[in-house]
């Protein structure tokens, strides 16, 4: 059939801002954009037959756009297909458009060069400069656009006089018309001229050195994309090029993935014991008030006096939040009754999942029934699925999953393999599915009591035995009394861990060196912004339970030393963690609407920046916003690859916040989950429902934490941190409700340990801690800002 949509083709070079040029382009010119990788194994140009197939793929599309990406143009794994789009015989030729990596390409294909610039341009702001006509016809003089290079065009521009710049620097150099030029102020009077898009003297190649489709570049700038495309038409009408409509002959794929739910096949017939587990299940809930003066960890241990597992989320910056009127400072959410949980864990590598419940425990294969842990996880959420009317309406979440992710799980979820074999079997994904929990409204001071029972078991009274726990009288008072020695009054000075803790944190001229380093990878074009990081460990005898220095008095320290929206206590399976975490990562609601809040500017407060306005100062600098802005782009890319096209916005951009010891900046970008296209039949396995699980699925590792573009920048910092696995750092933790909310934390300004860690009688603590380089760090400002967010986790050892 047919279309009158235009219809263009991407190549996609591993970029983190891919898919929002692909949204760009669908929504303003109204188009179908297919994507194909640049180095996809389905058009290998080593096959026999590659020129036959390529021609036959490019002439079903009105046009080509060459996307952005890491490396440079003149290295042939990092441009792939974008060379075999100017190999093409001239008959065969047809429109593209090079953006940043796609214009060096296109600027070597036209016999100019590419080399490095004096100094990176990443995330910097600059005003356009150009003379209208062609692709800038009516636009707007100087307007703003956001750049993301290290290497830039030479196309001869240092050859012209200072004198005769103005006259000459539209004339056309070699195969080059230059369009839009900047000129970078590089200190003494000396300026860098920056080529900043151009047209192909023969061929209908146009380029841009900018980033169109950044969430900073100048909505003026969309009129570009437009006259491009009205130019690319205008070349396919003058040389009679028809596209071919091939019917669904096409290699490139879509821009948007497909949803969890509909990859599932044959599955949830409950004929395994654990696919009917908790199903139909039906809410009994109760609420009381929260006892005046009554803290969470009060709560956790009235009602749970056995120390087994458990999941605390706690909003322990709650007084404070409400002070600033933080919503997030909320609610504190409490698993209860883990032991008796069914649990979902995966080792990432590995090709199943195991689903465990009390001493039973078995192995599922994931392919082909749910081809990864994602499909797994959404197809058990989805068998338990309640909808709005069946949970609690006052709570975030009635019962559902609660656990973590590491960051190796992100990384095998964007291509980067594990080293194999790996030296430990520890699980990478850990979910249970909680059915009894308590919430903690901070906001209207009451605690929901929550149980999913099965419908058959309405008499089980866990609720009501547990309100007249908590509304006991003896309840807190023998707590409290019990809890002497646990409760750690604020000390004034922070004592000495004792003789037989170590403590091995990072060497200081190591890390300057490896900031360096990360530095020397940017300015190769490797990488815009790399979040470097490195692991403080802490070896001490193992301690009794109770007693003061076990880790959940840990947790009550810390939680008190360092308020923060996303603090944790995690007891699952192996693992014990400790999190002071400020950072959300990811939010979504069952209608389908998704926050994310990526953090990057970090101060530290001193009595010289005491006050918001102070930080404000020094955050709201080019370096800071760049590296936040870098971020927001990624997380824009991320939501655009499960939301699609028109969906996805940033609403509060670059905002500064207080916490306990730091200032940081933060960005909200929000995507709507698309609705299916066609109505969802009752059974029908294959459900093109999206919930918020696919986005986390696409998202992960968090791009806080990774750098841009993700993917190039977790191969470089694997390298640079030595291999060393980061874990639960930089890793999420959360809970998915069933009714289909979520709520995740980024790993950070945590501690955690592992089971099988450390000699006998030992433990073995980590604590991770780092922050983004830029071309414009400094080796000493990135150690001092790794020292600073270390120092809080790191102080409650001295306490214990
Ligand atoms: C890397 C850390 O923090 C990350 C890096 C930040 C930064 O570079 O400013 C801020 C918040 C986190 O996303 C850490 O806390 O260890
Ligand atoms: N954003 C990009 O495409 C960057 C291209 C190239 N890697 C550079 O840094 O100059």
């Amino acid at each position: 059939m047919t279309s009158s949509r235009p219809r263009i083709l991407f190549l996609d070079a591993y970029d983190s801002f891919s898919n929002n040029i692909t949204a760009l382009l669908t929504t303003l010119l109204d188009a179908d954009v297919a994507v194909l990788h640049i180095d996809s194994p389905l058009l290998d140009r080593r096959d026999a037959d590659f020129s036959s197939r390529w021609s036959r793929e490019l002439a079903q599309y009105d046009a080509v756009v060459c996307g952005p990406g890491p490396g440079s143009p003149d290295t042939e794994a990092d441009v792939g297909l974008m060379r075999a789009v100017w190999d093409l015989p001239e008959e065969q030729t047809l429109p593209v458009l090079g953006i940043c990596l796609g214009f060096q390409s296109l600027v070597l294909a036209a016999r100019g060069k590419v080399r490095r610039l004096q100094r990176g341009l990443h995330g910097m702001v600059r005003g356009i400069e150009h003379v209208g006509g062609d692709v800038f016809e009516g636009v707007a003089p100087r307007f703003k656009a956001t750049l993301y290079h290290s290497l830039g065009a030479d196309v001869g521009q240092d050859g012209i006089p200072e004198g005769e710049w103005e006259g000459r620097r539209w004339e056309g150099m070699g195969g080059l018309v230059p369009l839009a030029w900047v000129e970078e102020e590089r200190g003494e009077g000396r300026r860098e001229r920056v080529l900043m898009a151009v047209r192909h003297a023969e061929r209908p190649w146009w380029g841009l050195q900018y980033h169109p489709e950044s969430v900073c570049t100048e909505e003026e700038g969309n009129r570009v994309i437009v006259n491009w495309f009205r130019e690319a038409r205008r070349w396919n009408e003058e040389r009679g090029r028809v596209r071919v409509d091939d019917g669904g002959d096409v290699i490139a794929g879509a821009a948007t993935k497909q949803s969890l739910l509909s990859r599932l096949g044959g599955v949830g017939e409950g004929r395994q014991w654990w696919e009917s587990w908790a199903v139909g299940a039906e809410l009994h809930s109760i609420t009381v008030p929260l006892p005046k003066g009554i803290q969470v960890p009060d709560v956790v241990e009235a009602v749970e006096l056995d120390g087994s597992e458990r999941v605390v989320l706690e909003s322990s910056n709650c007084a404070a939040a409400e002070a600033r009127g933080d919503a997030r400072g909320r609610y504190s959410i409490i698993s209860c009754g883990l032991d008796e949980a069914l649990r979902i864990e995966h080792h990432t590598g590995d090709g199943y999942a195991t689903v465990k419940l009390g001493r039973v425990s078995e192995r599922i294969f994931l392919a082909p029934s749910y081809g990864d842990i994602w499909g797994f996880l959404a197809g058990f959420h989805e068998a338990r699925h309640l909808d709005a009317s069946e949970v609690s309406s006052g709570s975030p979440f009635s019962g559902g999953f609660m656990g973590f992710i590491t960051y190796e799980q992100g990384l095998h979820d964007i291509g980067i393999p594990m080293d194999q074999p790996r030296p430990h079997h520890r699980p990478d994904v850990s979910l249970a599915w909680v059915t009894k929990s308590l919430v903690i409204d901070h906001l209207l001071g009451i605690i929901h009591i929550q149980h999913l029972r099965p419908r058959e078991s309405i008499t089980d009274s866990w609720v009501e035995r547990t309100v007249a726990r908590l509304l006991s009288p003896q309840t807190f008072h023998a707590a409290n009394k019990k809890e002497t020695f646990l409760h750690q009054p604020l000390k004034t000075k922070t004592r000495r861990p004792s003789k037989s803790t170590t403590i091995q944190p990072p060497q200081t001229k190591d890390y300057e060196n490896k900031v360096t380093l990360c530095q020397s990878y940017i300015a190769a074009g490797e990488s815009y912004e790399l979040c470097l990081t490195d692991q403080t460990t802490i070896t001490r005898p193992r301690p009794r339970n109770p007693s003061p220095s076990s880790p959940w008095t840990l947790f009550r320290t810390l939680r008190t030393r360092q308020p923060a929206p996303f603090a944790s206590y995690l007891r699952l399976g192996p693992l014990t963690l400790v999190s002071a975490s400020p950072e959300r990562f990811l939010q979504y609601s069952p209608s389908g609407l998704c926050s994310m809040r990526p953090m990057k500017g970090t101060v530290r407060k001193s009595p010289a920046v005491s006050t918001l306005s102070a930080a404000e100062q020094i955050l709201h600098v080019p370096k800071e916003e760049a590296e936040n802005l870098m971020i927001v782009d990624l997380v824009r890319h991320d939501l655009h690859s499960i939301c699609g096209a028109g969906r996805v916005t940033a609403p509060d951009l670059l905002k500064v916040e207080e916490y306990e010891s730091v200032f940081q900046m933060i960005t909200v970008v929000e995507g709507r989950l698309p609705t299916p296209p066609v109505p969802v039949h009752v059974g029908d396995q294959k459900e093109k429902k999206y919930t918020g699980l696919d986005v986390l699925a696409a998202s992960l590792p968090p791009g806080s934490m990774t750098g841009a573009p993700k993917k190039r920048s977790c191969e470089i910092l694997k390298e640079i941190e030595g291999g060393k696995a980061r874990s639960l750092y930089s890793g999420v933790v959360g809970y998915m409700c069933a009714s289909g909310r979520g709520d995740w934390s980024v790993v950070i300004r945590a501690m955690f340990k592992w089971d099988d860690e450390g000699a006998e009688g030992e433990e073995v603590w980590r604590i991770g801690a780092g922050g983004a380089v830029t071309i414009l760090s400094t080796a000493e400002g990135e150690r001092e800002e790794m020292f600073t967010k270390l120092a809080g986790p790191l102080r409650v050892f001295g306490e214990v």
